[in-house]
């Protein structure tokens, strides 16, 4: 059992982690943060009283957590954001390990540490080490129960670094592959993953089944039910993955899986993220230029900014980047070096865009997806900056204008999801 640290209760409440981020930037700025760090103890003492726990053992609960905080690294900035942030998983799995013994069950925390749970040194954006998943093998031999912290692991050498937002999925994905699980199932507070999410549009269709391709791209735009990073892992092992509600944990939830049925359901679902911009270059004859599109990424490579995608036409390419690794002096940067390294005709820099993103495997089998899409998105008034179909015809791409994403969302969901529009075309072609 792999844990997280308590979420929200309601949209109006603040998860754990943060503020434990709370925490710790005002410990950094100001030397203390004493309401910060009660703001967390008080979370964990409520729920220790809501499960009656005896008093002892939430003194000890709490002592542990202060003891960490209180020993994470001051003077290293980032290894610092990163124990405080750690220590709300950590403290939610003793907690849960205590609450299961006073239930008669047999459970153990375990330390990520002392399992040897390798990553990256890469604050708050860790990547699991080949050799953890060997390491992590004998927790499957375990009697009893594994209660396990998600969200972080630590270097070779000691440290403890954390994964991204959200990374308690990847540790439970790391974990089912490392004891060759039967299955994943991943405990959220929704009844299962929709078709499009449901903060934007009420009552969503439910995805029953959907496929590992799937669910990465949705993931990565948009679907943050589900950590992008956390397929890799089960998808290699082999492991099927149940997303369900642990408020409500009769519901069937959402299967993940290697491959499905695509007869009556092209598209799995629709999804959009904000934050990204576009740098566009155009050059007479740049399909002639051999290595100008190497030299455009090297430029890029060399400012340590990843990028997106790149379509591209004759003579022009455009790069979508996330805005947030391209501030402005990056950009006069870059452009600057585009201009004086690579001579082209022009280049210009457009920010506030988002990519919403129709997903499906049966797509490619498909006739007429991309008209209705477009046609849909034409009748919402809704102008296109980018097309892009991902090679592996798993997902198209649109580029829209940030304040245009959820109009954009909706036309498309009712295009292929509502009652009258569900059903494929008769054209499809099988
Ligand atoms: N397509 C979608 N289907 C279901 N939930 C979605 C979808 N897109 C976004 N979400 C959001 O993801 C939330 C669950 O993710 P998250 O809060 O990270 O859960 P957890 O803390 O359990 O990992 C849901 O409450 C919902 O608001
Ligand atoms: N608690 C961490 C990691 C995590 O997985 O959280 P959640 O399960 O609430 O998505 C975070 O908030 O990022």
């Amino acid at each position: 059992m792999i844990v997280s640290a308590p979420g929200k209760r309601h949209p109006a409440d603040t998860k754990v982690t943060d503020l434990l981020i709370a925490y710790a930037q005002r410990r950094l700025n100001e030397g203390e943060a004493e309401s910060e760090k009660q703001a967390v103890i008080d979370r964990f003492v409520e729920i220790m009283e809501g499960l009656a726990f005896p008093a002892q053992l939430s003194r000890e609960i709490v002592a542990a957590l202060e003891e960490s905080l209180a020993a994470a690294p001051v003077d290293q900035p980032e290894r610092f954001v990163d124990a405080v942030k750690a220590s709300g998983e950590d403290t939610c799995a003793k907690l849960v390990a205590a609450y299961l013994r006073q239930l008669g069950e047999q459970a153990e925390y375990v330390n990520p540490r002392e399992a040897g749970l390798y990553v990256t040194d890469e604050a708050g954006n860790a990547q699991v080490l080949p050799e953890a998943y060997d390491r992590l093998q004998s927790l499957g031999q375990r009697q009893g129960i594994v209660v396990f912290p998600g969200f972080f692991g630590y270097t070779p050498d000691g440290v403890l670094v954390t994964f991204s937002r959200g990374g308690s999925d990847i540790t439970g994905s790391i974990l089912a592959a490392a004891v060759k699980a039967d299955l994943y199932e991943n405990f959220t507070d929704v009844d299962s993953v929709y078709a499009v999410n449901p903060n934007l549009i009420a009552n969503p269709k439910e995805i029953r089944v959907v496929t590992y391709r799937e669910m990465r791209e949705l993931a990565y735009s948009g679907f943050t039910v589900f950590h992008e990073e956390a397929l890799l892992p089960a998808f290699r092992a082999g492991i099927p993955v149940c997303i369900k509600n642990t408020n409500n944990p009769a519901a069937p939830g959402t299967k993940i899986v290697s491959g499905r049925e695509t007869k009556d359901a092209p598209v799995a679902g629709i999804a959009s993220d904000k934050g990204f911009c576009s740098i566009y270059v155009s050059k007479y004859l740049m399909n002639r230029e051999i290595g100008f599109g190497r030299r455009l990424l090297q430029i890029l490579e060399e400012e340590g900014i990843s990028y997106e995608h790149t379509p591209s036409g004759i003579d022009n390419i455009s790069v979508i980047l996330r805005e947030r690794f391209f501030d402005e002096e990056t950009e006069s940067r870059v452009i600057k070096r585009i201009m004086d390294e690579l001579h082209v005709d022009e280049v210009s820099v457009e920010r506030n865009l988002a990519l919403v993103m129709i997903v499906g495997e049966g797509m490619r089998r498909s006739v007429g997806v991309c008209a209705r899409a477009t046609t849909a998105l034409a009748n919402a008034r809704v102008n296109l900056e980018m097309i892009n179909q991902g090679s592996s015809e798993v997902s198209m791409i649109f580029g829209v204008k940030a304040d245009d994403a959820d109009r954009a969302v909706l036309a498309l969901y009712q295009e292929f999801f509502t009652a009258q529009n569900a059903c494929p075309q008769p054209a499809a072609i099988r």
